[in-house]
């Protein structure tokens, strides 16, 4: 079957692969000994590298397209940064792609562009660095935006359990195309042929899943808390870090992910949301910020415009926006 964007599908899906097989090798190599130190450094290497390796790949292929990343090069360009360039470069070269520290610093700031056009990507080459560093979720999130709207999403989530039976190996990708559907694709057997996803029919709000940050500052833990009061939901969050809460709820694991501002002066950035919002949306659900307005990609790196996201199946949308108006979140 032939679709619109089917070859920024290809070439999105093998750089979120190839970036996924380096910040595996990264994290592997995270000791105890690292997470004690707090040693930040791991995530750092894998932060550049992934976006060296996605920019370069969207440079050939799509030369005219701006990419808004979340990382650039200056840090990296320090001369006491030296250390850590080297690492990058040796971590390319294990997935074969050599370049010199110019050319991966080039690379890296193909990403750095902060101005809205009517058509350009958005990545965020390791979403969740906190659950990176902890060995559990993290994602690498890529979305090509046309005209303000996510056209074409893919995340990769090397640490998901896969809900196929494809090789029991943790690691899957998901996928979407703004009116063709959502899928999921192995990580591991790049051949098995995807999986389309579907959210849940779940309506009764006190069966619903709800799923947010494992980071309290990144999402008010105590409004979600009171929501569930009020929905009569019994069952305990489910905290995962990353855009894999967007992907559980593409797939039915869960009802709900609620986004609740911590902080007035916080605005969410659109590497965070952009993949995942069209996982979402094509997967059937609903997703809204806290006044039930679509999200705003005309902005920039910021969702200036709105505050909060809530992403539902659909059915309970209204539900949890009224009570989370009646609870006072906005
Ligand atoms: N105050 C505040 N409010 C909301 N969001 C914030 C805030 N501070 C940071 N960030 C962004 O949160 C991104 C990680 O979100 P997660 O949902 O993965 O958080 S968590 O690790 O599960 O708690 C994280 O993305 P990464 O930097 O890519 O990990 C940040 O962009
Ligand atoms: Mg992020
Ligand atoms: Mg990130
Ligand atoms: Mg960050």
């Amino acid at each position: 079957m032939s679709g619109s964007y089917e070859n920024e599908l290809a070439v999105a899906l093998e750089a979120v692969r190839a970036a996924a097989e380096v910040c595996q090798s990264v994290q592997a190599s995270i000791t105890p000994d690292v997470l004690e130190k707090k040693d930040r450094s791991p995530v750092t290497v894998a932060d550049y590298a992934s976006q060296a390796v996605v920019c370069r790949a969207l440079a050939e292929a799509f030369p005219d397209d701006p990419v808004i990343g979340e990382e650039d090069s200056a840090a990296l360009q320090q001369p006491d940064q030296a250390p850590f360039l080297n690492r990058v470069k040796e971590e390319l070269g294990k997935v074969g792609i050599d370049g010199t520290p110019e050319e991966i610093c080039g690379w890296i700031d193909r990403g750095g562009q902060s101005e809205y056009s009517n058509r350009f990507w958005t990545l965020d080459p390791i979403d969740g660095t906190k659950g990176f560093l902890r060995g559990e979720q993290y994602a690498i999130a890529l979305a090509l935006i046309v005209d303000g709207k996510p056209q074409l999403g893919v995340l990769g989530c090397p640490n998901l359990p896969t809900a196929e039976p494809w090789d029991g190996q943790p690691g899957c990708l998901f996928s979407a195309v703004a009116g063709e559907g959502a899928a999921t694709w192995s990580m591991e057997d790049s051949d098995a042929a995807p999986v389309m996803v579907r959210v849940s029919e779940t309506s009764d709000p006190a069966s619903a899943v709800m799923c947010e940050s494992v980071e309290s500052g990144h999402s008010s833990h105590g409004h979600s808390a009171q929501l569930a009061e009020k929905l009569n939901i019994s069952g305990q969050p489910v905290r995962l870090d990353s855009q894999a809460k967007y992907a559980v709820v593409a797939r039915g694991e869960a009802d709900m992910y609620l986004r609740l501002p911590t902080r007035k002066d916080y605005n969410e950035k659109i590497w965070d949301h952009a993949a995942g919002v069209l996982v979402v949306l094509e997967a059937g659900g609903t997703v809204t910020d806290l006044a039930g307005r679509e999200l705003d990609f005309t902005h920039g790196r910021e969702l200036r415009e709105n505050r909060g996201v809530i992403v539902t199946n659909g059915p309970l949308h209204s539900a949890v926006l009224e009570t989370l108006g009646a609870i006072g979140v906005a």
